[in-house]
């Protein structure tokens, strides 16, 4: 888990001298007073010299596809028939000067992205799963999406005010009634939510009493990763000095808690190191839905010179062996990068998917899934 900060960034007057190389290059990307230079930034989409970092091409152990046409047979068959999909297993990418982190551009197909998207906005957003609206605001038990779809069905319902909570949970003073807002703009302010095993900030540890079972659809999703990324095989070079994959075993793989984080156009997650789970051998899978990103890889600590990656919709991440407590950090977020095709959906009649094309467009979105397994089984 990582703290997480928002915002845009301020100029600062320093020379910042001493900075660390991960901080510069955050602060590269950060800087919206310069025209982005995108040109040392690992694109899978437009690869060449400049930004290929040292990128080594791979080949999964066992193909993503079959898994994931098995795991999700109903979307997995939408998916072959539409024209604006992915033909099966693009390739995948490992970096000999970052052991363990394995990078996999255009892994689902638009149905699946879209499935998650959906399922993310609607189903994970419930209350029972922590967010960083709970902190300062009262939800309603039904949660903020089901209260604005009620709205949206029957505009004529009289909004029921959101309110901001006291600001000390210890005293039995009422909420406070400072700004009511309908759920619908309540919404907009979502920036992460927390799924399965919770974390406690102060002892900086995951509670095993205290879990809403993770996602269905989410575990599966992460064991499928963690099955094809077990074994990967070099497709251009000998490289049988590295461990290539992640060496873990796919099939054991129990996701226990993961991260919902939705960054609007301004938002950043800075670098931080994910070390908390109890068993670090199991792989870290992630996934990214929505706008394009600049992606921070880095290593052990911060004075190592991270790869920029524009992560895109319906990418995966891997961060397993010495990537799974590495540094890393999203400086920025790509405006304007929907994939074609990802909001346009035949389901006329999917209230939530309607929901969620709205939302998308109107804050310009990246989201992530993020899943780690926290206690050996
Ligand atoms: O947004 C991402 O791609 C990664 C998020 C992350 O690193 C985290 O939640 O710990
Ligand atoms: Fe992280």
């Amino acid at each position: 888990m990582a703290r997480r900060k928002r915002g845009p960034p301020t100029p600062d007057p320093t020379t910042f001298a001493n900075q660390t190389a991960f901080r510069a290059m955050e602060r590269r990307f950060k800087n919206r007073y310069k025209e982005l230079d995108l040109h040392s930034v690992f694109d899978a989409a437009s690869l060449h010299d400049a930004n290929s970092h040292g990128a080594v091409r791979v080949q999964l152990g066992v193909s993503l596809q079959p898994e994931l046409k098995k795991a999700f047979p109903d979307i997995m068959a939408a998916a072959a028939t539409s024209t604006a999909d992915h033909e099966p297993d693009s390739p995948a990418f490992v970096f000999p000067d970052f052991p363990g982190f394995i990078y996999l551009p255009s892994a689902l197909p638009l149905a699946l992205q879209r499935h998650f998207l959906r399922t993310s906005l609607a189903d994970y957003t419930r209350p029972a799963n922590p967010s960083n609206l709970h902190a300062h605001w009262v939800i309603p038990p039904h949660g903020l999406w089901d209260e604005a779809k009620q709205h949206r069905n029957d505009p004529e319902l009289p909004l029921v005010p959101l309110c901001a909570r006291d600001a000390d949970p210890n005293t039995d003073t009422p909420p406070v009634h400072l700004t009511p807002l309908p759920a619908a703009v309540l919404l907009d302010r979502l920036r992460w939510c927390t799924l399965g095993y919770q974390y406690d900030w102060t002892t900086k540890s995951y509670l095993r009493a205290q879990s809403a079972p993770i996602p269905h659809d989410l575990a599966t999703l992460a064991r499928c990763v963690a099955i094809a990324t077990e074994r990967l095989e070099a497709t251009e070079t000998e490289n049988d000095s590295t461990q290539l994959g992640t060496g873990y075993p796919g099939h054991a793989y129990t996701a226990q808690a993961g991260v919902l984080n939705v960054y609007g156009p301004r938002d950043a997650l800075m670098g931080h190191v994910d070390k908390s789970e109890r068993d670090l051998t199991p792989p870290l899978v992630s996934l990214s839905l929505g706008a394009d990103a600049i992606y921070l890889q880095g290593g052990k600590d911060r004075d190592v010179r991270p790869i920029p990656i524009r992560v895109r919709s319906g990418d995966l991440v891997v961060m397993s062996g010495e990537a799974r407590t590495a540094f890393h950090g999203l400086p920025r977020t790509l405006e304007g990068t929907y994939p074609p095709g990802l909001l346009e959906s035949k389901e006329d009649d999917d209230v939530d998917w309607h929901m969620c094309v709205e939302f998308m467009l109107r804050r310009d979105v990246r989201v992530n899934l993020n899943v780690r397994q926290v206690f050996a089984e």
